[in-house]
C-alpha cells in the first residue's frame, strides 16, 4: 500500500507534514461524500469519449469533472465543453490544468450543485458521475428542454443494471420503468473498481441514455403513482395489490378528490395541474419525484389512449361531472363497494388480475394507466 496521501491526479508520496503536502502538489483529498473517484485510467477515458458519439461541433455537458482527466479529452473532441462542479478545490484544479492549453477558452465552469443550476443548452452530456446523486441527476437530464442527443455516463454497476434491465430481470424495479418510458438505455461497458483512484466499494458500468422522440405521451406523474404501486410489491400479483384494502383506500380518497375537483369547477381537474398530460411538459421537479417520492394528480392523454388501443369513443376529456361516465356525480355517492367494483372491473381486463410488477412490459403498464382512468380512477 501506498505510504502517501491522495492528492488530485495521483498520489502524493513521501509527505511529511500537511504544509508541505500543500505547496508540493497543491494537494486535494478527494471527499467520499462528494464521490470522488477519480478515472485513472486513460484507456477508459478514451473508451467513454468515444462511445459517447462526441462531434467536432458539440456542446458537451460534463458533470462533476473533478481533477480534469475526461475534460481535458472531451476539449480534444468537442467545439465545447461546459463543466458543472460542486467542490470549489476541484473547479480550481480543473481551472489551473486547463489554462494555457490550447482548449482553454472551449471550457466553461459553473461552479455549484448540478441538481440546483439551470442547465445550459447541450447536445450530448458525457460524465463520471458522482454516484450518490444518480438517479435525481438521470431524471433532471431527461427532464432537459431542448433535449439532447444522448448521455454517456458512468455510474456504479447495480444502479446502471436497473437502467437497462427488461422485465422479468432480478433488478427490475421502478427506476428501469420510469427511466426506460423517457429513454432507451443500453448498458456499453464494464469498469472494474481498480480504474479509479480512490477505488470505491464496487465496480460501475458505463451506460448510454438515449432520450425518447417522440416522448411516449403520458402524465409522468399519474404514470409513477400506478407503477410505484405495483412496485411496491414487484412480485406480488395486481390482484394482491388492489385488492388490498388499503390501496382501496388510497384510490377511493383519490376518486373522491377528483370527483370534488369536478364537481366544484365544472373543468375543475384540467384547471388543477393536469395539463395535456404528455411526459414532454414533464418539469425536473416532477421527474425528481418519479424517484423521491412526491405524487399529484395527472390523466392519460387522447392521444396516449389512442396510442395504446382506446377507442376514440372512450372519452377520457372532463367537461362534465361525470367524465368517467360511472353515473356518480356526487363526493358522498362513492362508497367501498362502488371503488371495489370499478378495480374489479379493470382487475378483469386483458388478464391483468394475474400479472406481478416484475414482469410486466412499458405496454402493460400504460394498458394498465389507461384502463384504470378509463373506469375514472386516478393515481395521485
Ligand atoms: C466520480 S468523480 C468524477 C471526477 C472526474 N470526472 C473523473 O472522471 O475523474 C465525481 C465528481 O463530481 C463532483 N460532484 C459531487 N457532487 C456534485 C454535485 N451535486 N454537482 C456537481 N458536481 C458534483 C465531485 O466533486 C467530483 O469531482
Amino acid at each position: 500500500m501506498s505510504s502517501g496521501i491522495r492528492v488530485a491526479g495521483g498520489i502524493a508520496k513521501h509527505v511529511k507534514k500537511k504544509g508541505a503536502q500543500q505547496a508540493a502538489y497543491q494537494g486535494i483529498q478527494f471527499l467520499k461524500s462528494y464521490g470522488q473517484h477519480i478515472l485513472k485510467n486513460p484507456m477508459i477515458v478514451n473508451a467513454i469519449v468515444e462511445k459517447g458519439g462526441v462531434k467536432s461541433t458539440d456542446v458537451v455537458l460534463e458533470i462533476g469533472p473533478g481533477t480534469g482527466n475526461l475534460t481535458m479529452r472531451l476539449l480534444e473532441t468537442a467545439k465545447k465543453v461546459i463543466a458543472i462542479e460542486f467542490d470549489p478545490r476541484m473547479v480550481v484544479e480543473l481551472e489551473r490544468r486547463v489554462s494555457g492549453t490550447p482548449h482553454g477558452h472551449n471550457l466553461k465552469i459553473i461552479s455549484g450543485d448540478f441538481l440546483k443550476v439551470d442547465l445550459p443548452y447541450f447536445d450530448v452530456c458525457i460524465a463520471n458521475c458522482p454516484y450518490q446523486i444518480s438517479s435525481p441527476l438521470v431524471f433532471k437530464l431527461l427532464s432537459h428542454r431542448p433535449m439532447f442527443r444522448s448521455a454517456t455516463l458512468m455510474f456504479q454497476r447495480e444502479f446502471a443494471m436497473r437502467l437497462c434491465v427488461n422485465p422479468g430481470d432480478p433488478l427490475y424495479c421502478r427506476l428501469s420503468v420510469n427511466a426506460q418510458l423517457l429513454a432507451r438505455t443500453t448498458h456499453i461497458l464494464k469498469v472494474g473498481k481498480n480504474n479509479f483512484r480512490p477505488p470505491p466499494k464496487v465496480d460501475s458500468s458505463v451506460v448510454r441514455i438515449e432520450p425518447r422522440s417522440p416522448m411516449i405521451d403520458v402524465n409522468f406523474r399519474e404514470w409513477d403513482g400506478l407503477v410505484r404501486l405495483c412496485f411496491g410489491r414487484k412480485n406480488k400479483t395486481l390482484g394482491g395489490i388492489f385488492r388490498a384494502k388499503t390501496v382501496l383506500q388510497l384510490i377511493e380518497n383519490n376518486y373522491k378528490t377528483y370527483k370534488a375537483l369536478q364537481v366544484n369547477n365544472g373543468k375543475g381537474v384540467s384547471a388543477m395541474d393536469m395539463g395535456s398530460g404528455g411526459v414532454g411538459n414533464v418539469s425536473s421537479k416532477m421527474l425528481g419525484a418519479a424517484t423521491m417520492g412526491a405524487r399529484k394528480k395527472g390523466k392519460f392523454s387522447q392521444k396516449g389512449k389512442k396510442q395504446y388501443g382506446l377507442g376514440a369513443d372512450e372519452k377520457m376529456d372532463i367537461d362534465d361531472g361525470d367524465e368517467d361516465g360511472n353515473g356518480i356525480t356526487s363526493v358522498d355517492a362513492v362508497t367501498p363497494e362502488f371503488i371495489r367494483g370499478l378495480v374489479e372491473k379493470v382487475l378483469n381486463t386483458d388478464g391483468f388480475v394475474d400479472m406481478r410488477a416484475s414482469k410486466m412490459s412499458q405496454d402493460d403498464f400504460l394498458r394498465l394507466l389507461a384502463t384504470f382512468n378509463e373506469a375514472g380512477i386516478h393515481f395521485a
